[in-house]
């Protein structure tokens, strides 16, 4: 991710620097599937991936309702963000075909040999990633998850798209207008029920980033080993996941422990991020979750973050400050310092969040 994220700033000089060789997981499972590298075992056995219990109350909120304003809508988004940090989104108004067409082109694409589609990562780093979504700077020492992702970085503005797939580059295009759309609605209704006129968070975004991970977790033969992405909050304001709809593998932290999400077909998973988390003062959280693997299915999910930019100074909204949070429970920081600080490390649950955090005596 983060020799990703660098070359991605490097607009310039796109082509002059290759993402890091981290082996493609996906390969190395081709290759023989019954080996597990040491840097993929999780040793600490607490740590290891468990069958979670599936949570059957998973918010879902109605789009459509909350674009009309309907009050009783808003207050379920108010505490789906405040008791889960997750919810689940119906009646978006995305056709169903530009969601499955993005699927199925993009499981197509991680079908082609890996030497085909290398050659995307030749011609331009942001396409695709054979480096994994979460690699810091090259130590030996960190344990790695299972899975590979494809990174693209603000659609509308990138460059080289010649060189994209043809296929890939028109499902995603669609796809990512329609996302784009959902998380400005979604944000207008955050406003509202954070207290705030109803254009204040996206005005909170202007020149903010939109970032586009798609994770492909190759299966695993021993599936309690690893993690196909370690636990980890996302830093922006709001994700929004499609994820397939037979095969569960994201869990999240809920009360004592963890639980799986199983996906309603079609709806898309969103979850709040580390920047709302700070806005509301800690009244939204921004919940830790995981993604497990199997043996039977490759699992793919596509994760659209929408984020602030970088001069964006992140700190409590002075009216979030309230009877429940009297003090500020976060410093004023640069959302894009606070985003270098995450990609610098090994992901590690809501430990980068200290960053951000005013410590109490
Ligand atoms: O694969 C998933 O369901 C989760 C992916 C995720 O957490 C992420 O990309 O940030
Ligand atoms: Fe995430």
């Amino acid at each position: 991710m983060k020799s990703m994220l660098m070359n991605m700033e490097n607009n310039g000089n796109l082509q002059s620097e290759k993402p890091e060789m981290v082996e493609n997981v996906q390969e190395m499972v081709r290759r023989d599937p019954s080996c597990i590298p040491e840097r993929y075992i999780i040793k600490n056995h607490d740590d290891r991936p468990k069958i979670a219990p599936v949570a059957l109350d998973i918010p879902v909120v109605d789009l459509s309702l909350l674009s009309q304003g309907n009050e009783d809508e808003l207050k379920r988004l108010d505490l789906a963000c405040t008791d889960w940090g997750f919810f689940q989104v119906i009646n978006h108004g995305v056709a169903e075909e530009v969601l499955h067409r993005m699927k199925n082109t993009i499981s197509s694409f991680f079908e082609l040999p890996f030497e085909e589609k290398n050659k995307y990562a030749m011609m331009s780093p942001n396409i695709y990633g054979q480096a994994q979504s979460f690699v810091p700077v090259m130590n030996e020492e960190l344990k790695l998850d299972w899975g590979d992702a494809l990174l693209f970085k603000n659609l509308s503005g990138l460059e080289k798209r010649e060189y994209w797939p043809p296929g890939l580059k028109d499902a995603i295009e669609a796809y990512s207008a329609e996302v784009k759309t959902v998380s400005k609605r979604l944000l207008c209704a955050l406003s509202l029920t954070m207290g705030m006129d109803k254009e204040s968070l996206q005005g909170m975004h202007k020149d903010g980033l939109e970032i586009l991970r798609v994770n492909y977790y190759p299966t695993c033969c021993m599936p309690d080993l690893v993690l196909g992405v370690s636990p980890h909050s996302d830093v922006g304001s709001v994700t929004i996941l499609t994820q397939d709809d037979e095969t569960t593998g994201l869990q999240i932290r809920h009360g004592e422990g963890w639980v799986s999400v199983k996906p309603i077909p079609n709806a898309f998973l969103v979850n709040i991020g580390d920047s709302i988390e700070i806005w509301s003062n800690g009244k939204y959280q921004s919940i830790e979750h995981r993604a497990v693997t199997n043996k039977y299915k490759p699992r793919i999910s596509i994760a659209s973050f929408t984020l602030p930019s970088y001069d964006m100074e992140l700190e409590p909204l002075d009216h979030m400050v309230d009877l429940l949070n009297p003090q500020k429970m976060y410093k004023k920081i640069k959302f894009g310092d606070y985003l270098m600080a995450y990609v610098m490390k090994k992901l590690d649950g809501k430990a980068h969040t200290k960053l951000a955090k005013v410590e109490f005596q």
